[in-house]
């Protein structure tokens, strides 16, 4: 860093307003992170279900667009740190890319009002293309928003610090991760609720535009809060083209090393040694500073590739079991909200009580030990999962292997039947009753035998891997095939159908068409809870009420006898048990991979700035902020691709291969030196200042620089 602009920030720094040890600038920056926060997650916490449920994309394709965006979100730190450090300075690039971001959150929110093309004013959107446009323009314009300013929003915070408050410094990164999480548990909370609502000019619909809008009024709140406090910060300086700079210098080392690979040349220390015959020591040092830090950091995107499943891999979990806590039900997606909770308590617990305590005890519990204790809680978490997963799988049912198929068969017929099923008893079925369970195949064609009068003998050809219901109706010859769900049902719901024993067509609540006789309708999903069905044949109606668990799933017998007996004759066949295992069994996981968070990731964030050299301290970050999206693409390809047949072994092969990983992490930790880069810089220019080669090498730099430009314009010319 030149002398003159060293001053300079000292001077400024020596100005700032404190307040209890700490400058009052850091009021407006960890406000500014807490909306900036609550937008994102407000925003990430509704979008595949708008993906799903309103732009109509299957499961798949949601999934997959979103994952791809958080991947986004966490690679465009290194072009915001690129911005920041070389160019605008940290303090103006996040001014301009939250522009960026609050005009992506407002472009998104208007993609999502369904009356812009709503011409025919059916409730649902005319010209998807147009809403599918402007959503994908605004996640982009957020990816580069939220993504580029991060690394600079804690870098930044940083730079309020004095030397002398250093204590204060860790604490305020203890503050700061508090405060992304007071946002994310808010916003988690809150947009759900609004999304719930119903709007709309035309037509009432779910109401994304508030679900979307208000994460977007918070992120322009964000933008004024951090400009309220402009005036107070401090704020240093751009240096220039620091990574074309340190690109260069690096290529140059590489390729003089190249050069000199005789053994005639003596060795030097450090292979970016090489580049001082025509790069400031100052720099290449930097550079080793930042290389040592971003080597230590390739085992890192492992630990994100386990923490990040909690989105994906636990919430399906939670999908398979029970959220009824007695006083209130907990919805499958709401149990992520047990993260930012306990990171809520337990940072105080660790910073005030855990980590002074070990302090206490003489143990030197450095930061990369804790980032590898903090590893190997994740994988304990995992083990957890796994444990969890053994215990819902034994009430799962017993669902088709890709090469069995299963059969039940109901019976609408108003007397018994005896059915003879190969390598079977004969099956004795009750009238408006079912087969005990579904009865598994090795093959597909099977012929079944019924002792009707005439006697009826059916070939059937099953589908592989397929759970599937043979109905026998009133006319018994008219038998017909319908396919069953093979998995429980999505989010917790429970699937339910009807069949109409009733001797008129019916409309159903919640079903998408009318249902003549004898037919069976596809399945509808319904949450947990009291659900209330109105049945009518368009002159008689009844109501039928039944209290849902999560994740069963039902056939429900329509007799011919529905109205004279209000809905009461109506028959229920459990397809699918309800859920049984609970979700507070999760709690265990989700307090082991938040203390490992607590652990790596704040610690992390520390580290990456404490050994950053001055003027690459947001490059550092943003190369912390890329193991995360690292780790997210490991996610995708990993536990999307390569899905293991059982799920808690393939939660057990993410532990195992994060213990594997952490003993890597820990070997490189051993050996990594932890440096005061300030002292270091302050050394070098200090010996610089005598150094009678720096003049000359400085000269040399520059013509050949001249040198350059001038090839250039011929070249043009
Ligand atoms: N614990 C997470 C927040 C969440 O998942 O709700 C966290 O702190 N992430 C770090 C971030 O910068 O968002």
């Amino acid at each position: 860093m030149p002398d003159s602009k060293m001053d300079e920030t000292k001077k400024k720094k020596k100005k700032t307003a404190e307040c209890c040890g700490y400058p009052i600038s850091i009021f407006f920056i960890v406000v500014n992170e807490f909306c900036e926060r609550f937008s994102y997650y407000g925003m990430r916490a509704v979008l595949v279900l708008y993906f799903r449920y309103f732009l109509l994309w299957d499961d798949d394709l949601a999934t997959s667009i979103y994952h791809a965006f958080v991947a986004l979100c966490y690679l465009t730190p290194i072009l915001g740190a690129i911005i920041a450090d070389s160019w605008l300075g940290k303090f103006k690039t996040i001014i301009y890319l939250s522009i960026v971001y609050a005009v992506g959150q407002v472009v998104m929110a208007v993609s999502t009002i369904h009356d812009i093309t709503d011409a025919n004013r059916d409730g649902t959107p005319d010209n998807f293309t147009l809403h599918i446009a402007l959503s994908m323009l605004g996640l982009v314009l957020i990816a580069l928003g939220t993504g580029g300013i991060k690394p600079c929003v804690a870098a930044f915070g940083g730079d309020q610090f004095q030397e002398h408050q250093s204590r204060q410094l860790n604490t305020f990164f203890s503050v700061f991760y508090l405060c992304i999480n007071a946002g994310s548990l808010l916003s988690t909370l809150i947009t759900p609720v609004l999304r719930a609502q119903e709007c709309g000019i035309h037509t009432q619909q779910q109401c994304y535009p508030l679900a979307f809008g208000v994460p977007a009024a918070l992120m322009v709140v964000s933008l004024v809060v951090f400009i309220a406090g402009s005036g107070m910060y401090t704020k240093t300086a751009p240096e220039g083209n620091i990574m074309g700079s340190v690109c260069k210098c690096i290529w140059f080392a590489l390729n003089n090393r190249f050069r000199h690979r005789s053994d005639i040349y003596p060795k030097r220390e450090h292979w970016m040694d090489w580049a001082e015959e025509k790069y400031d020591k100052l720099l290449i040092a930097q550079i080793k500073m930042v290389l040592k830090v971003l080597f230590l950091y390739i085992p890192l995107p492992m630990f994100w590739t386990l923490f990040d499943q909690k989105g994906s891999r636990w919430t399906l979990q939670a999908t398979t079991m029970t959220g009824d806590f007695g006083g209130f039900v907990l919805q499958p997606d709401q149990m992520q909200t047990v993260n930012p909770i306990l990171i809520l308590t337990l940072v105080p617990i660790m910073d005030r009580i855990i980590f002074p305590l070990i302090k206490k005890c003489g143990l030197n519990f450095s930061p990369l030990k804790r980032m590898t204790v903090g590893m190997l809680f994740a994988a304990t978490a995992f083990i957890a999962a796994a444990l969890v997963q053994m215990e819902i799988d034994k009430t799962l049912p017993n669902f088709p292997s890709s090469s069995e198929s299963q059969l039940k068969v109901v019976n609408m017929h108003s007397e018994s039947l005896i059915v003879t099923v190969p390598s079977q008893e004969p099956l004795l079925i009750g009238s408006f009753e079912s087969s005990p369970d579904y009865i598994t195949f090795d093959q597909q064609d099977i012929r079944l035998a019924f002792n009707t009068t005439p006697e009826i003998n059916k070939d059937l050809s099953l589908i592989k891997g397929s759970r599937q219901t043979l109905i026998i109706p009133s006319e018994p010859a008219e038998m017909y095939l319908k396919e069953d769900i093979k998995s429980k049902p999505k989010e917790g719901k429970n699937a339910v159908r009807f069949v109409n024993g009733w001797t008129a067509y019916l409309n159903i609540t919640n079903l998408e068409s009318s249902l003549q006789p004898s037919e069976t309708s596809n399945y509808t999903l319904v949450s947990q809870g009291m659900r209330k069905f109105t049945l009518t044949d368009g002159i008689q109606s009844c109501e039928f009420s039944r209290k849902f668990g999560f994740g069963s799933s039902y056939t429900f017998l329509i007799p011919s006898d529905l109205f004279s007996t209000d809905c009461e004759s109506i028959k229920e066949i459990e397809d699918m048990q309800p859920n049984s295992v609970h979700m507070a069994l999760q709690i265990p996981q989700y307090f082991l991979i938040t203390t490992g968070e607590v652990m790596f990731s704040v610690t992390g964030l520390q580290f990456s700035y404490s050994q950053a050299p001055k003027n690459m301290k947001s490059v550092l970050q943003a190369g912390w902020l890329c193991t995360n999206a690292v780790g997210n693409i490991i996610v995708l390809i990993v536990a999307e691709l390569g899905k293991l047949p059982k799920q808690w072994a393939e939660y057990v092969l993410f532990a195992s291969l994060l213990v594997a990983v952490s003993i890597i992490f820990s070997i490189m930790a051993y050996f990594y030196t932890y440096i005061d880069p300030a002292e270091i810089e302050a050394e070098i220019l200090k010996q610089q200042e005598t150094d009678p080669d720096k003049k000359k090498k400085k000269e040399t730099l520059e013509m050949e620089e001249k040198e350059n430009e001038q090839e250039i314009k011929q070249t043009k010319i």
